[in-house]
């Protein structure tokens, strides 16, 4: 495919950092995704959560059911709306250091307990790196967490104001090393993760996550992405509702990529209403094609 210049630099997390010589981002690379039938079929599973804003047990309890259904039902990759743990309607409450903290420690129970175990899971949560926040996809199996997808592209205008909050990442050729924090070093015995634009080569397949906007943009990052082999796209939103937007804007943005690429386009978004002022649409879909 092309030439990957191997740099190893978290053998403590069993996966390993690499830093793709002649492309414009990054992989890491992780062991083989479980597999639940002998025909190499993968089952996933998108989440339409219906999350409120700030309230940490409840989101964490939906978050905890939905991965049982998700297994109960045999899929190995579960995916969850933007910023699922904290509710996406937190509006200035994002500002706050303790609304961050929450996050963690949420994360940090479903990653003490089996609940990653046999799944990769995305997790959609606010992260402070350096002294800016970003809105991210948290990626866990087997009760570590793989890696950091911050947005790249942010919601702003039509209600939307993303980036009052967070920043968005701009360094899309390369993944960075994010240190955790010391209760989630403590917890799992993971000292840090890589962080950026990327995706996670599976021995059997590749998956990259995707941010809500980032599938309707310009110069979407998935055209990069499925030219270098990624299949599985997983895309967290906090999406409002509007006339026809349901099968106009997002059925024909997720059947055209799927058209022209092939694989598997994930799409998880939150449902009804959390606290802020959206009233979310509440369709999730996968859709599939082979090229
Ligand atoms: N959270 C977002 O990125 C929203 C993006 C876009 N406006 C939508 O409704 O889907």
């Amino acid at each position: 495919m092309f030439n990957v210049d191997f740099d190893i630099l978290s053998r403590n997390l069993g996966v390993s950092y690499a830093r793709l010589s002649s492309s414009s981002f990054a992989a890491v690379t992780c062991c083989e995704l479980p597999k639940n039938l002998e025909m190499r079929l993968l089952k996933v599973a998108t989440c339409n959560l219906n999350q409120w804003a700030m309230d940490f047990d409840y989101n964490l309890n939906n978050i905890k059911e939905s991965i049982s259904k998700a297994k109960e039902a045999g899929a190995v990759i579960r995916l969850g709306p933007e910023l699922e743990i904290t509710g996406y309607g937190c509006e200035d409450h994002f500002l706050e250091l303790d609304t961050v903290t929450h996050a963690w420690d949420c994360l940090k129970e479903i990653l003490v307990d089996d609940w990653t175990d046999g799944i990769l899971c995305s997790i959609g949560m606010p992260v402070i790196k350096g002294s800016e926040r970003y809105n991210c996809q948290v990626l866990c199996m087997n009760r570590k967490i793989i890696m950091i997808r911050p947005k790249m592209r942010p919601a702003d205008g039509n209600g939307y104001m993303e980036p009052r909050w967070f920043k968005p990442w701009q360094q899309k050729d390369q993944l960075v090393d994010f240190q955790l924090p010391d209760e989630i070093t403590a917890a799992i015995s993971q000292k840090s993760v890589p962080f950026g634009y990327g995706y996670i080569q599976f021995l059997d397949t590749a998956i990259a996550a995707e941010v809500c906007k980032e599938l309707f943009t310009p110069l979407p990052f998935h055209d990069d992405l499925a030219l270098n082999g990624v299949e599985v796209f997983m895309n967290a939103s906090g999406s409002n509702h509007q006339i026809g937007k349901a099968l106009n804007t997002r059925l024909r943005a997720l059947i055209g990529f799927t058209r022209g690429h092939g694989g598997v386009y994930m799409y998880s978004n939150q449902r009804g209403c959390d606290g802020g002022r959206f009233y979310y649409g509440t369709q999730s879909h996968r859709h599939w094609a082979y090229v």
